[in-house]
């Protein structure tokens, strides 16, 4: 099982509706997937979305880093050196996460098939079925009540609502869907880093006032504003959730001993792959402290690992954000995970148990077109 080939594709689906927040606006899913080759002729899948404005990592990026740096340390070394593998990816350069989790999921796909089991199974063990909300992206309120009327009665019950463009037009729309939709569904937000601490504890006791009752609030304030994160958990009921302050295990770890945060959202683009994810799950168990498994705007390949993953960490992985593939028009990737609208289902296949990809377009020489 020696490592004998890295290659690119591109894998673009168009979404149902664009996907708005308060950092960006995407009409597509857009991955890089990267094939990793073996001697015996296996294939590890894994694939990266763009997220300059989360992680910094654009395709070019992703690609150059892989090709120029990570993938010459990783030719010839055997998936049964697996820990020695993860060690390379995660020492041979500074940053580049997305790049870093693209091969770390097409290893952990070699790695599980080597031990011929399902992923999911190989890191543990878990129940192969999951259940994900819907991200409402943000618009005017009027299209906000019709995508959450819509969302509901195609059986999703937890909506993860957009907002964080404007403090008062917020308190507006989450008041409106609230009244409209809260008996039928779960509310959480996402601020995307919109709000100061101040507004957040402004907004949070004008909704509290109203009688929303929400499930939590994801990032409300800019990622390095740790002591704003820390202001706003001290002083409000509703949870609060670290999404872009809270990329590695330290910073976890921190968030968590300052009282900065209640819940943290595992992204695998953020950590770097599955082998930090387990790190920051272990930090959560220690400190009881709940996570949620997100996706950035991605398809089925990456979010089928965190899939496996929140599968197997289901102790402390308590919320499921893996809605990526159902934005889309349709999924190519065949076998495997399967997503249909809340439900999530692992099968047994070997890996990530991908059988095959409609509409990869390799990248020769590497290059982004
Ligand atoms: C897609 C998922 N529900 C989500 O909202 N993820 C991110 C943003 C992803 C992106 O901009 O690509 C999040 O902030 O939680
Ligand atoms: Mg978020």
């Amino acid at each position: 099982m020696k490592i004998t080939k890295i290659s690119f594709a591109k894998l673009a689906v168009p979404l149902i509706t664009p996907f708005k927040t308060a950092m960006r606006t995407v009409n597509h899913i857009e991955d890089v997937v990267v094939l990793v080759e073996t001697d015996d002729g296996q294939v590890g899948y894994g694939a990266a979305p763009s997220t300059p404005v989360i992680t910094g990592d654009t395709h070019g990026s992703i690609i150059h880093a892989i090709k120029t740096v990570i993938a010459p340390q990783l030719i010839g070394l055997s998936i049964t050196d697996f820990n020695q593998i993860l060690l390379r990816i995660q020492q041979s350069m500074v940053g580049n996460n997305s790049a870093k989790a693209a091969l770390e999921i097409a290893i952990y796909d070699l790695w599980a098939k080597w031990l011929n089991l399902p992923l999911y199974k190989a890191l543990g063990g878990g129940k192969p079925q999951l259940t994900t909300d819907v991200t409402i992206s943000v618009n005017d309120v009027e299209q906000m009540l019709e995508d959450a009327h819509r969302a509901i009665n195609q059986g999703f019950d937890v909506l993860k609502i957009k907002i964080g463009n404007d403090i008062h037009l917020d308190i507006e729309r989450v008041k409106a869907i609230y009244q409209a939709v809260g008996d039928k569904a779960l509310i959480r937000l996402d601020v995307n880093q919109g709000w100061t601490a101040k507004q957040t504890v402004f907004a949070v006791e004008q909704l509290d006032k109203a009688g929303v009752q929400l499930e939590l609030i994801e990032q409300p304030v800019q990622l390095n504003d740790i002591e704003g994160m820390r202001y706003v958990t001290q002083r409000v009921s509703t949870p609060i959730m670290a999404d872009e302050s809270a990329f590695s295990p330290k910073q976890v770890l921190s968030l968590i001993q300052s009282g900065a945060a209640d819940i943290i959202n595992i992204k695998l683009m953020k950590t770097a792959g599955i082998s930090q994810a387990l790190q920051i799950a272990d930090i959560c168990q220690m400190y009881k402290v709940e996570c949620m498994i997100g996706c950035m705007l991605e398809g089925s390949i990456g979010v089928a690992a965190a899939a496996h993953l929140a599968s197997a960490r289901a102790d402390v992985i308590c919320k499921i954000d893996l809605d990526g593939p159902v934005l889309g028009q349709y999924d190519p990737v065949k076998g495997g995970v399967n997503f249909n609208r809340a439900q999530i289902l692992l099968s047994d296949g070997a890996g990530l148990g991908i059988e095959s990809i409609q509409g990869l377009e390799y990248l020769t020489n590497g290059v982004w077109k």
